[in-house]
């Protein structure tokens, strides 16, 4: 919009200047015409953002590409909440990639800009949750419920919606001189339900409105990051540091494949997807994960084993949706165990459950971790693989 010669720009709030938020729906979000306006508790990089206003994207592949985005700036939410509701209160989008154990940390002062804009502004407002995760914008919507008054719920669930989404950009941990640089893989994937929005949706580049999400986000998580964690934790048992090498040993190649061909089998008795599509949108994961030019540790991918172990994430949930269709998954099973004896030091969830199995053996661990019923088939097929690293 123009009003006396200079351009107004739609408003969009992100929470997270991370990776993601910088090199994927930020950079999105910029590009389609909005301010972006990046929610951080990280200082340093709250500050950097202001003061340089623009930052950098390396796209990296065969064909790399640099992309500059401005229009961006940067609140500290512990320290200027006002800052932080005031935008709220006239933001056109919101969307969060700040980690899925986090959405209970922002929903308190998401819930408060909220309270305060339906009271004043009538315009339909979409927060979209961009996390690894199934179902997030709906966890954080049950998070904001939990702080809005019993005055202001109803005119949240007229006004104000929380599609869910499924979202798909490798970006590694980086330290570069520049300090806002982001490297990026070319790949990039963003599906938000259109059903959970209100309002007229807004057109964003690289935004797909879809209707069934739950087939996309199962098709991504069971894949993408089934597969990736897979190579990861048996690439960590190996002492295999780097994803692109875990690429080049045939035996976690292999196996990877063999994690897909149970995957795609179930996901394709569900979904109904066509077998060579799927077939090739499994290939085409591969090549992303054998990218030479990006250099995503094995720990980075394994990060987290707590979360990734619960029952509705990437390597539970398709076991266990496996054995309902009366098949057997013998590689999801190995990767589940591999994930039980994850013990890097440097990363707090897998010292949490390292210190569990020590104090009470791999069998209650796995039960207590991942909810699976002692006895039951998926319970017997990994404790046969847990022997591995009893020994
Ligand atoms: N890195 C990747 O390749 C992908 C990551 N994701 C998902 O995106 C999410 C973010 O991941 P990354 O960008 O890699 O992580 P990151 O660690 O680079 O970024 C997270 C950002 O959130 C900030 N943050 C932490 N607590 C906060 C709070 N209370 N309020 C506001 N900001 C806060 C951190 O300071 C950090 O800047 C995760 O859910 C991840 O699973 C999804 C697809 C790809
Ligand atoms: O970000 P999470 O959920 O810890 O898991 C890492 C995964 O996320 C990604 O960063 C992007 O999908 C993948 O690289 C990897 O599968």
């Amino acid at each position: 919009m123009e009003m006396g010669g200079s351009i107004i720009m739609k408003q969009a709030i992100h929470f997270g200047a991370g990776n993601i938020g910088r090199g994927f729906i930020g950079e999105l979000l910029v590009q389609s015409g909005y301010e972006v306006t990046f929610v951080d508790v990280n200082d340093e990089l709250v500050k950097t953002i202001n003061e340089k206003k623009a930052y950098n994207i390396k796209i990296v592949g065969d064909e790399p590409q640099t992309v500059h985005v401005e229009h961006v700036k940067a609140i500290n939410s512990n320290t200027n909440l006002e800052d932080l509701l005031t935008a709220i209160v006239k933001a056109d989008i919101i969307t969060t990639a700040i980690g899925p154990n986090i959405l209970k940390f922002i929903a308190p002062n998401i819930a408060k800009g909220l309270e305060r804009r339906v009271k004043v502004n009538e315009t339909p407002l979409n927060v979209i949750a961009c996390e690894n995760m199934v179902g997030g914008s709906t966890v954080l919507k049950n998070f904001v419920y939990e702080h809005l008054s019993d005055e202001a719920k109803p005119l949240v669930d007229k006004l104000i919606g929380f599609p869910d989404a499924a979202v798909d950009r490798i970006v590694p941990l980086q330290h570069n001189e520049e300090p806002l640089l982001v490297q990026v893989e070319p790949y990039c994937e963003w599906d938000v339900n259109r059903t959970q929005a209100k309002g007229e949706v807004p057109e964003i580049k690289g935004l797909t409105w879809v209707d069934n999400l739950q087939a996309y986000i199962e098709r991504k998580l069971f894949t993408v990051n089934t597969g990736h964690a897979s190579i990861a934790y048996m690439a960590y048992q190996k002492g295999i540091k780097d994803i692109y090498s875990a690429m080049q040993d045939p035996e976690i190649v292999a196996f990877v494949r063999k994690v897909w061909g149970e995957t795609g089998s179930m996901l394709i008795e569900k979904y109904g997807f066509d077998p060579a599509v799927h077939q090739k949108y499994v290939e085409t994961t591969e090549k992303r994960f054998a990218n030479p030019h990006l250099s995503d540790e094995v720990t980075r991918v394994a990060r987290g084993p707590k979360r990734k172990l619960g029952a509705k994430d990437r390597l539970v949930s398709p076991a266990t949706q496996l054995i309902e269709q009366g098949k057997t998954p013998s590689a999801l099973a190995k990767v589940i165990a591999a994930a039980l004896h994850f013990d890097y030091e440097g990363d707090k969830e897998a010292v949490e459950v390292q210190a569990y199995v020590k104090e009470h053996g791999y069998e209650e661990a796995l039960t207590h971790f991942t909810g699976i019923e002692k006895g039951s088939k998926l319970y017997n097929l990994v404790e046969a693989e847990l022997q591995v690293y009893k020994k």
